[in-house]
C-alpha cells in the first residue's frame, strides 16, 4: 500500500501552470514516478512539487519536481512560487532557500506574488545538454520542417536548471501548431535529456510573447523556467534589455537577468484552487 493514502495536498496554479504541492517534510515517504502518474490521473497537474526534509545547512527544504509523465525536472519557476505561498507561513519566514537535484533557488514575497531567484543560466552545449556541439548556443544548427523551407530554426539553447530550446518567430506564437511540433522536437536525438520548447515573439525591447511545450507535460499555459531561458537568450542576442515582461497564455511574468551576479529573477502571481486529500485507492496500481 502506498504511504500517500490520506495525505493532504494543495492544487494551485502559477499563471495557469497547473501545480500540486505535497508536503512530505516529515520524511515519512518518497514519491515514486508511478505514484506521481497516479496523482496526475485523478488531480491533473503540469508539475507535482514535493517537499522533503532539507539536505543542506541553511536550506529550508529539498524539493523534487515531477512532470505529468512521472519524469523529473531540476527546476520549475511557477511551481516554486506556489510552494513559497504554502511553505513560507509553515516555516515562519518571508524568504526560502530550496534545493532541487540541480539547483538552489531562493524566493521572497513581492506584493501579491513572489520573486524566485532561479540562479545563473548555463550555455555550454554539454550543460544543456546537447548530444553534440551544434554551434553557437545563441543560435544552434537545428531546424524543424522541410529542409528547404523550415517552419522554425536556429533555436537558442539554455539550461535554467532544466533544458530549454527557444525558437524566435516573427508572428504570434499561437499561429504555430506547437502541439504537433513540440513532441517531435522534445524527442529529437540532439536532446539526450529531452527539452522544453518555446516559441518566442519579441514585441519590443521589454516585452516578449511566449508559448511553451513542456518536456514531460506537453502544452502548458505558462512555464517559468522557459520565460527565464527566453529572457536570457534574448539578451545574449541583443534583442531586449535585461528586464523584460513575458506574456504567456496564462498571464505575465517579469524576468530580470541581473547584471551583478548573472542570476535570473522571476516575479509573478500564484493562485490556490483547492485543498484535497489523496485516498489509498488512487495508488492501487502504483505499487
Ligand atoms: N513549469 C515549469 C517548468 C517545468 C519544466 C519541466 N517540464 C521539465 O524541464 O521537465 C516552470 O514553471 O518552470
Amino acid at each position: 500500500m502506498s504511504g500517500l493514502g490520506n495525505r493532504p495536498y494543495l492544487k494551485m496554479n502559477g499563471i495557469g501552470n497547473e501545480i500540486v504541492v505535497l508536503d512530505l517534510t516529515d520524511g515519512s515517504h518518497a514519491v515514486t514516478p508511478a505514484e506521481a502518474r497516479a496523482i496526475a490521473a485523478r488531480e491533473p497537474f503540469d508539475q507535482l512539487m514535493v517537499l522533503y526534509p532539507p539536505q543542506k545547512a541553511e536550506t529550508d527544504a529539498f524539493m523534487r519536481i515531477f512532470n505529468t509523465d512521472g519524469s523529473q525536472s531540476g527546476a520549475c519557476g511557477n511551481g516554486t512560487r506556489c510552494v513559497s505561498w504554502y511553505f513560507m507561513p509553515v516555516a515562519g519566514k518571508d524568504r526560502l532557500l530550496l534545493q532541487t537535484p540541480t539547483s538552489l533557488v531562493e524566493s521572497r514575497r513581492a506584493g501579491q506574488g513572489f520573486t524566485v531567484d532561479m540562479g545563473p543560466p548555463e550555455f555550454e552545449w554539454q550543460q544543456i545538454p546537447l548530444a553534440r556541439d551544434a554551434g553557437d548556443t545563441k543560435a544552434i544548427d537545428f531546424s524543424f520542417g522541410p529542409v528547404d523551407a523550415p517552419i522554425i530554426q536556429a533555436p537558442s539553447v539554455v539550461n535554467m536548471g532544466n533544458p530549454h530550446a527557444v525558437f524566435w518567430v516573427d508572428s504570434d506564437p499561437a499561429d504555430y501548431d506547437l502541439g504537433t511540433i513540440g513532441p517531435q522536437i522534445e524527442h529529437d536525438p540532439l536532446f539526450p535529456e529531452r527539452v522544453n520548447i518555446s516559441l518566442a515573439e519579441v514585441r519590443s525591447r521589454d516585452h516578449i510573447v511566449l508559448r511553451v511545450w513542456e518536456r514531460g507535460a506537453g502544452l502548458t499555459r505558462a512555464c517559468g523556467s522557459a520565460a527565464c531561458a527566453t529572457a536570457v537568450a534574448a539578451v545574449r542576442l541583443g534583442k531586449t534589455e535585461r528586464k523584460v515582461r513575458i506574456t504567456l497564455p496564462g498571464g505575465d511574468l517579469l524576468i530580470e537577468w541581473r547584471e551583478s551576479d548573472g542570476h535570473v529573477l522571476m516575479t509573478g502571481a500564484v493562485e490556490l484552487e483547492h485543498e484535497g486529500r489523496f485516498t489509498a485507492d488512487w495508488f492501487a496500481d502504483a505499487a
